[in-house]
């Protein structure tokens, strides 16, 4: 019998030729994205990973939610790379902290802060996050045609959702000295948004001759406050979800 990888419980039939992901975080979204595409089949639900093969005009596709964190994204990414995936298309949600960013807006990562920990197992800390040149092409050209707001930088991700994004509305409302001013010294450097993914998911896959790509639905403007709007979920995946079908199409044929 064909083995399976240990966490998504995939085997490689059931890719049957699709060498892209879409990766969005939460396992929920996969059934949104899933939704845009003409053919879409349900293959696994282990974990925090559910997976699907889609396809629509071009090449077939999978998509595979990463769960949070870089540490969990990592195994993702592993494991649909041994089954023969190249191009990996983050599309997440986060927090803008540039003023000009709107909740709703869209967030097009060219490279990452590397505050998420998990990256560190793949390389050292002065190795940089960038994204695929190619991938941001297409990002970009998917949100031009279909009329989206965007946003093209640097994005910083971080292990922890409250501390690592200074965050004082917890628990204790405590955040330890050195991340206190970090969100304005991010700002003050022009980073524009804050997750907790990207960072491991460029780290890895240039180190490991992957391509990747990464594009968020901004949630919440840090400026105005610290607390996520969650009526905005529904109107971000679907924009993520047009986004990625058209970049899954846009990347048919591409060379490995
Ligand atoms: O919506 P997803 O893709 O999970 O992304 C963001 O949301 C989670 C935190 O709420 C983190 O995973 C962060 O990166
Ligand atoms: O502020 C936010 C919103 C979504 N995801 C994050 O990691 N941070």
């Amino acid at each position: 019998m064909e083995k399976r990888v240990y966490h998504l419980a995939l085997k490689k039939n059931d890719l049957a030729g699709a060498r892209i992901a879409l990766i969005p975080g939460d396992p929920w979204r996969c059934g949104v994205l899933a939704s845009v595409f003409r053919v879409q089949k349900e293959l696994a639900f282990h974990r925090e990973f559910r997976s699907f093969w889609v396809q629509d005009e071009g090449e077939p596709a999978l998509i595979v939610s990463s769960g949070i964190g870089g540490s969990s994204l990592s195994i993702a990414v592993e494991e649909l790379a041994q089954l023969g995936v190249q191009f990996f298309l983050r599309l997440g949600t986060c927090g803008a902290i540039q003023e000009h960013i709107a909740p709703g807006e869209l967030i097009i990562s060219e490279g990452a802060v590397r505050m998420d920990g998990a990256s560190l197992h793949y390389a050292p800390l002065a190795y940089p996050a960038c994204a695929n040149w190619g991938m941001v092409k297409l990002l970009r050209e998917a949100c031009l045609k279909l009329g989206y707001r965007f946003h093209t930088g640097i994005t910083c991700s971080s292990a922890t959702f409250y501390p690592g994004q200074e965050r004082y509305d917890t628990y204790s409302g405590y955040v330890i000295r050195a991340l206190q001013g970090s969100l304005e010294e991010w700002k003050r450097l022009g980073v524009l948004n804050y997750e907790m993914e990207t960072a491991t998911l460029f780290t890895m896959c240039r180190v490991l001759g992957l391509q990747a790509g990464a594009v968020c639905g901004v949630l919440v403007n840090r400026n105005s406050t610290e607390e996520v709007d969650s009526s905005l979920v529904e109107k971000v995946e679907l924009k993520l979800a047009l986004v990625g079908k058209e970049v899954v199409n846009a990347l048919s044929g591409w060379p490995d």
